[in-house]
């Protein structure tokens, strides 16, 4: 199903049901991945949202994403909390997996934070470490699968959108200033490779994978970053290792979604304080905020 018109209509219809029930204005949107919901949270006067009541929104399907969106104030600073995501393995086609992105870009965000749960390929790299994704590589997208496919309303972006600077070079130098600042000893930079699932990867497209330089391996992530982008939000990316990729043709040790859980319960207060600190210290007009007023006039 590619997008028509009317599709196109309900984020207008989306956006303007949410803003007459918050009297909340966000300008940074956050998402929780796999087991990070608990990053919501954090979220202060929230106004509370079940994805099921808000007109047009999919649902979620997978343990460990809740399916609420949370507007509120996090760290002195207004803003839109996805707790729990859409994936394309759910069977939600990209465009629709992306709506929420494109109704934070009409509501006025100008931020968006991306969290997810990855297998690490990097020998380097232990589980429990933080990832800053310093870029990614879309294996659907390089494949014909991308959330921008079919009809393009100039209203939000441009036909081509450029991804060489998808993740914002600034949030990534204040990210590691921050992690230094909380003594944090278990901080990465690399890419993430996204591919489709559900399937966690065979032992072969892992080492494939390596060879093109991913140094991480997960499902999503990519089409709301990508689609942020034509909307013009600037994008970081943060990728908590729960589970290394198997590249031993000779163990039976296998991925499991348990064990990303519960490694993402037990980084989800480290995650918090970064992403909380990191929020706190925003100069939101860097970012084009020339109104810091929370709430509507
Ligand atoms: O990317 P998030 O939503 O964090 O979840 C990751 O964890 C799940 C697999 O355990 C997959 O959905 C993968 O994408
Ligand atoms: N593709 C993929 N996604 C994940 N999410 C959490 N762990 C993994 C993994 O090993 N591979």
């Amino acid at each position: 199903m590619l997008p028509s018109r009317s599709m196109l209509n309900d984020i207008d219809t989306t956006t303007q049901w949410l803003l007459d029930r918050t009297r909340h204005r966000p300008k940074i949107a956050i998402i929780c991945g796999s087991g990070l919901g608990q990053l919501a949270e954090m979220v202060e006067e929230a106004d509370v949202f079940n994805y099921k009541d808000i007109p047009n929104f999919p649902v979620t399907t997978v343990v460990g994403h809740k399916g609420r969106l949370l507007i509120g104030i996090l760290n002195g600073k207004c803003c839109v909390c996805m707790q729990g995501r859409f994936h394309s393995y759910e069977g939600h086609h990209m465009y629709k997996l992306t709506f929420p992105v494109r109704v934070f870009a009409k509501m006025g965000i100008k931020l968006m934070f991306a969290t997810n749960a990855c297998g690490s390929l990097n020998p380097s790299y232990n589980v429990g470490d933080l990832m800053i994704m310093r870029d990614h590589i879309n294996l659907p997208g390089l494949t014909g699968l991308s959330p921008l496919v079919g009809l393009n309303d100039e209203r939000f972006g441009a036909r081509f959108v450029a991804l060489s600077t998808a993740y914002e070079r600034k949030l990534k130098t204040l990210a590691k200033e921050v992690a230094k600042n909380l003594g944090y000893n278990f901080i990465q930079e690399g890419v993430y490779m996204m591919q489709f699932g559900p399937c966690f990867e065979t032992v072969a497209e892992c080492k494939m994978a390596r060879t093109m330089g991913a140094d991480v391996m997960g499902m999503s992530t990519v089409p709301e970053v990508t689609v942020a982008r034509q909307c013009g939000i600037r994008c970081f990316g943060l990728s908590l290792v729960t589970n290394k990729c198997i590249i031993d043709e000779n163990t039976d040790v296998v991925a499991n979604h348990e064990e990303v859980l519960e490694i993402g319960r037990m980084r989800s207060k480290d995650t918090q304080n970064l992403v909380y600190a990191m929020t706190g210290a925003l100069d939101l007009e860097e970012y084009g905020v020339t109104n810091n007023n929370h709430e509507k006039v």
